[in-house]
């Protein structure tokens, strides 16, 4: 479903000097590290310092970096609560292990860095150092806000590892293994705890901190305030009203932290009984529905999300948050329902600065079901037509390149390698389902690969989820998609999207569930974070629905090991079936041709303007090439099948060949019978079988240029159709009509 690069031998050898250190870093495995490759904490200060500094100077020049992010061994998160693991220290630890049921209790003493991850210089009890590094945090994560120098830190099972550079470090993959403690916490030894012993602070006292925080924006510091807050709370009546206070503020403070589970369970359980009718507990009601309704509707949970604000309401009707917010939830339901979307303004609407688009998914026209052989699958609950909408789907996740340090992830647990945003995919991921439950248990039900066994629930522990990072890695490396920055078919963007570095990626749920042919019945495009998925041909009620993984333009072995590398499966659909019958020495002779046309094709490269001024030397040439490389299609498999490499040089010849409009509709024909429509035109009777068509760009064209011959001769119902056809396809890979005419028609 993602683009990956070809060129990218040099991150694969990369990738294999990763996995012989691994292995040769195995070979220790269970041992105490030699005390020579142990650091002291004079060398620690330098090394930190240094890179404090380097960090400082890259700030200044504004350097943009491209960081390679190993993933090694792949091992579980803890799932115990902090309270019931035993204490091990550094000098204990031994090597490619992890240390269950443990837990290392460390004191920073050095300015945080981050490189990939963010570390820093430990020491614990016993006076030993160490360094610690801390991976998979979310892009936002400031080094010192996790990490400072002073902060004393829990490492739930604890894995400790031999670097590439020759030292050591304890390396927490699963951000919930990592716990920043509080002053006065019980687990510190008396050697960490801070001399200076803070004072108890009251609860009200800490309420108005918190509110401080809050209004600061310092909404992750005011949440951990609220909850120091209400474990102050006395017994007294006063403090139930305090402690509904202090939920309903944490409710804010998480809400806008993403964490809407938490705020809904806040925000309900903040509600004062309704028995007590007076003014000001409405209105503090009013507030406790109204932050429920908002993290229920951005977890496009729009039924709870009406009921919360439909409460309000009869509270006070007047409430015109709740009333607006009551309104544009029913107009999410219609979608959700109906699909009623107007795809033009959706277009319209998406920017570089607005790619979040408030619109819910559609998707009563599809089921995930048993897929013979496939696993599971998406099919249709309904018939569909050529052009009909399958789903429209809201993104989970997507991670543009403008948000972080773009990274090559190196995964030796898949054994792939990923450009691009896809650390900051994993990271932000990671960081959301940490925090919500529900929609945890959403993104582990996919796909995975297999290697994870068969406990799909993640489990929350110590009030969060514990994330296996190596799964969500492996999910979203088998179930994510590349899509544009704003949206599909903007020509603005193609430009400067040039390589997967520029490639925003992401995730979609129930698309996730489609699995893949190479003659595709449905097309995906992209408006905003919305997911528009349309039908490529007729689709019966129960039929599967395929998409494409990408790679649909490779040639047949390039997609094949593209597949299996990738995805571990052979494509076994019509066209590959086809191409597999096709003689080694007939590919081989594809495969020059092809070298041959692209060179010629970029050399010659046909516009508005000149299209009629190509010598006949060079006409002659292109229509050798396109005889020779079709003779590379046999007839008897590829009769009613689309022939991918003539497309372009066929287009090329229709272009340029000029003569009468019915000689120049029958070159356009036979450049969309390239494509997959195989268009058969009686009087002004089109008939378009498209069973094995595949929604090319050239066919756009070649379909808009045979209704501009129609047009020439006359025959003005069969022109209709094929510029029908011509919009159909537009449709598909944009998602929207929009800029349809301003492109074809004008
Ligand atoms: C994005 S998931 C699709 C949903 C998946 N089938 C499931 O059960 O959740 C991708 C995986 O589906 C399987 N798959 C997709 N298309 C396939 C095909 N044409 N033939 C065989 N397996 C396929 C492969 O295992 C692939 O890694």
């Amino acid at each position: 479903m993602e683009t990956d690069d070809s060129s990218m031998e040099k991150y694969f050898a990369l990738l294999k000097q990763q996995k012989l250190q691994l292995k040769e870093a195995q070979a220790y495995k269970g041992q105490t590290p030699p005390a020579s490759i142990k650091r002291s904490r004079s060398a620690l200060q330098q090394e930190f310092y240094l890179a404090a500094l380097g960090a400082r100077m890259r700030s200044l020049s504004h350097e943009h970096v491209v960081r390679s992010c190993f993933i090694g061994a792949a091992y579980p998160p803890c799932t115990l609560p902090l309270s019931s693991l035993v204490p091990i220290h550094l000098r204990d630890l031994t090597l490619e292990t992890q240390h269950r049921g443990r837990v290392l209790i460390l004191r920073a003493f050095c300015e945080p860095n981050v490189i990939v991850a963010i570390q820093n210089a430990v020491e614990d009890e016993r006076g030993d150092v160490d360094r610690l590094a801390i991976y998979n945090l979310p892009p936002t994560a400031e080094a010192n806000a996790v990490l400072p120098q002073g902060a004393i830190v829990a490492i739930k099972e604890p894995y400790y590892k031999r670097t590439a550079d020759g030292g050591l470090f304890v390396r927490v993959d699963h951000p919930t293994d990592f716990v920043l403690l509080k002053p006065g916490n019980s687990i510190i030894p008396r050697a960490l705890a801070p001399r200076t012993k803070k004072l108890k602070q009251s609860a009200i006292g800490l309420k108005e901190e918190g509110n401080a925080k809050f209004k600061r924006g310092d909404f992750q510091v005011a949440v951990e305030i609220y909850s120091d807050a209400l474990e102050a709370c006395g017994l007294d009546a006063g403090d139930d009203e305090l402690r509904q206070d202090l939920r309903r503020n944490r409710a804010a403070a998480n809400l806008r932290l993403g964490r809407f589970e938490l705020a809904i369970k806040d925000a309900l359980a903040s509600m004062i009984s309704t028995e007590d009718a007076s003014e000001a507990v409405k209105r503090i009601n009013i507030k406790a529905l109204y932050r429920a309704g908002k993290a229920a509707y951005e977890m496009q949970d729009f039924a709870q999300a009406k009921r919360c604000f439909g409460q309000a309401l009869e509270l006070d009707g007047a409430h015109k948050e709740s009333r607006d917010e009551f309104f544009r939830t029913v107009k999410r339901i219609s979608e959700q329902e109906n699909g009623g979307y107007d795809f033009s303004m959706m277009a319209k609407s998406a920017t570089a600065q607005h790619y979040q688009l408030d619109h819910a998914s559609f998707m009563r026209r599809v089921k995930v079901g048993p897929a013979e052989g496939r696993g599971r699958g998406l099919f249709a609950t309904e018939v569909l037509k050529p052009g009909d909408i399958v789903f429209v789907e809201k993104a989970f996740y997507v991670a543009h390149p403008d948000q972080g340090d773009i990274s090559v992830l190196l995964n030796v647990n898949t054994d792939r390698v990923s450009l691009g945003t896809h650390s900051l995919r994993l990271q932000g991921i990671v960081e959301k389902i940490t925090w919500n439950p529900t929609l945890a248990n959403k993104y582990t039900d996919l796909f995975d690969g297999g290697k994870f066994g068969n406990d799909k629930e993640f489990k929350v522990v110590d009030g969060r989820v514990a994330v296996d990072t190596f799964r969500v890695q492996s999910i979203a490396e088998l179930n994510g998609f590349g899509c544009p920055r704003v949206k599909s078919g903007d020509k603005e963007q193609r430009e400067t999207e040039k390589t997967d570095l520029d490639q925003s990626t992401g995730i979609w749920l129930q698309a996730s569930y489609s699995n893949h042919s190479c003659l595709p019945n449905a097309t995906r495009a992209f408006i905003g974070d919305m997911m528009v998925v349309r039908a490529a041909r007729d689709i019966p009620a129960g039929g599967e629905i395929f998409m494409g993984y990408g790679a649909l333009e490779k040639p047949f072995a390039e997609r094949q090991k593209r597949l299996k590398n990738s995805y571990g499966f052979e494509c076994d659909c019509d066209l590959c079936r086809a191409e597999a019958k096709v003689q080694k020495a007939t590919m081989d002779k594809r495969a020059r041709l092809c070298k041959e046309i692209d060179s010629f094709l970029s050399a010659n490269e046909v516009t508005n303007r000149n299209q009629f001024t190509f010598s006949a030397a060079k006409k002659a040439r292109a229509k050798k090439l396109l005889g020779e490389i079709r003779e590379t299609y046999p007839k008897a498999h590829f009769e009613r099948l689309p022939r991918p490499d003539c497309l372009h040089i066929n287009f090329w010849v229709a272009r340029t060949s000029g003569g009468n409009p019915q000689q120049a509709l029958g070159k356009f024909l036979d450049v969309l019978r390239d494509s997959g429509y195989f268009v058969s035109i009686q009087g002004t009777n089109v008939t378009i079988d498209r069973k094995a068509a595949i929604g090319y760009s050239a066919a756009i064209h070649a379909a808009m240029y045979a209704s501009q011959c129609l047009m020439a001769v006359g025959n003005h119902g069969a022109a209709s159709a094929l510029e029908a056809l011509g919009r159909e396809i537009f449709t598909a890979q944009t998602g929207a009509d929009e800029g349809f005419e301003l492109e074809f028609m004008l």
